[in-house]
């Protein structure tokens, strides 16, 4: 078998696909972007595409060493999300053409099913115990919201008394056993983060999500030794590389790399590996499109350390657009009791629809995250 075509198509809300065609009329998907970035994403496949052309799409662990090393420069978002996306399509190729889905290629399954959360509150959190009572209706048994608005290096202390009363609030409304993360999102600077960690323990969070931004790891190891809250982050690291400092430091108990950011299932899967190594969680990070989520399941599959799964439907960056319109097996991600069942269909398991994929594309998006500024008109993180 030989590839012969590599297209991108860049989707509203905020996605872009990849399709690789080949001569046996088998093709797969993928879903190469990096938020705000798609377009610099799909460039990069383009680049990457002169090698893969004309190749058998069946060696990827050689692919995606080429693709990796064979550039002379590496990692990084835009590189490892361009990447990632052909690596899926790679993988839903191999099982569509075996006829098994891509989880029975790594090994089978070891769960039926994986836990999923919802978003609630929005870039700037408010009216979150009506909406986690919403989710919790729906079936769901965690959710996720941001913790903060915008928050100096040193900030005034009823910022985190909001956030308090926010995550009290969901508490009383979902009792002491629903899962609630709280992400800091890179917001929140050292000095702020040590408080915040410290006031939110007594609430028994699920986890905090980037207290500060992985680059700034020793402050990361001041808050994982001063606070027993789990710690989570990973969705701005691409590869194994990057996750082994953090992981040897031990500032972190959930690492939450994201299929389509951290070069695809062949990576992910490594850095998984890597993570169980530690004794360190999986959740995967997936605030992205269906076939994104698709390549998520089939590593929750396989990922003997996943406890949960992030997921899209409904969040609010999906404007316009959901996760599940773009697919002609929608019902392959009905959740059920909190939890989405592993796909069983050959290769990611979702049927594209490729009519409405194409529609979409020729409108595309130029999807950028907001820019917001503190009181003095400085830049203040989002
Ligand atoms: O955890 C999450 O889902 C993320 O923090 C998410 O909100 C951001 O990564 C966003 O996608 C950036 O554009």
């Amino acid at each position: 078998m030989k590839i012969t075509a590599i297209e991108t198509f860049i989707v509203p809300p905020r996605w872009c696909f990849v399709k690789i065609s080949t001569d046996e009329g088998i093709s797969g998907w993928g879903e190469p972007v990096l938020e705000g970035r798609a377009a610099s994403v799909a460039a990069c496949v383009e680049e990457l595409s002169d090698y893969l052309i004309g190749k058998d799409p069946g060696h990827i662990q050689d692919h995606w060493t080429v693709m990796y090393r064979g550039g002379f420069y590496r990692g990084g978002g835009i590189h490892m999300s361009a990447i990632a996306g052909l690596d899926q399509a790679l993988w839903d190729i191999k099982g569509k053409a075996l006829g098994v889905p891509v989880h029975s290629l790594l090994g089978g399954q070891q769960r039926d099913r994986i836990r999923v959360y919802s978003w609630i509150g929005g870039d700037r959190p408010g009216d979150t115990a009506r909406m986690a009572r919403e989710c919790g209706d729906r079936g769901f048994t965690a959710v996720k919201m941001n913790g903060t608005e915008e928050l100096q290096f040193i900030d005034s202390h009823d910022k985190i008394d909001a956030v308090l009363e926010r995550v009290q609030a969901i508490r009383e409304e979902m009792g002491p056993d629903f899962g609630i993360g709280v992400d800091f999102h890179g917001r929140v600077h050292r000095p702020m983060a040590k408080q915040l960690a410290k006031e939110l323990e007594p609430f028994n969070l699920m986890f905090i999500e980037e207290p500060v931004l992985s680059e700034n790891a020793e402050a990361l190891r001041e808050i994982a030794n001063h606070c027993s809250t789990p710690i989570a982050l990973g969705e701005r690291l691409y590869t194994r590389w990057d996750f082994k400092s953090i992981l040897q430091g031990g500032y972190v108990d959930i690492v939450q790399p994201d299929p389509s950011h951290s070069g695809g299932i062949t990576e992910t899967y490594r850095i998984a590996a890597m993570a169980e190594a530690h004794d360190v969680a999986l959740a995967l990070h997936c605030p992205l499109g269906p076939i994104a989520l698709a390549a998520n399941l089939q590593l929750d599959a396989v990922c003997y350390n996943a406890f949960i799964q992030e997921q899209s439907l409904g969040i609010h960056y999906n404007k316009g657009s959901d996760l599940l319109d773009y697919l002609s097996n929608p019902s392959v991600f009905e959740y059920d009791d909190g939890f989405v069942a592993i796909p069983q269909g050959p290769g990611l398991g979702v049927e594209v629809n490729e009519e409405k994929v194409r529609q979409a594309a020729a409108e595309g998006h130029r999807w950028r995250n907001p820019i917001w500024r503190h009181a003095d008109g400085s830049f203040a993180e989002w």
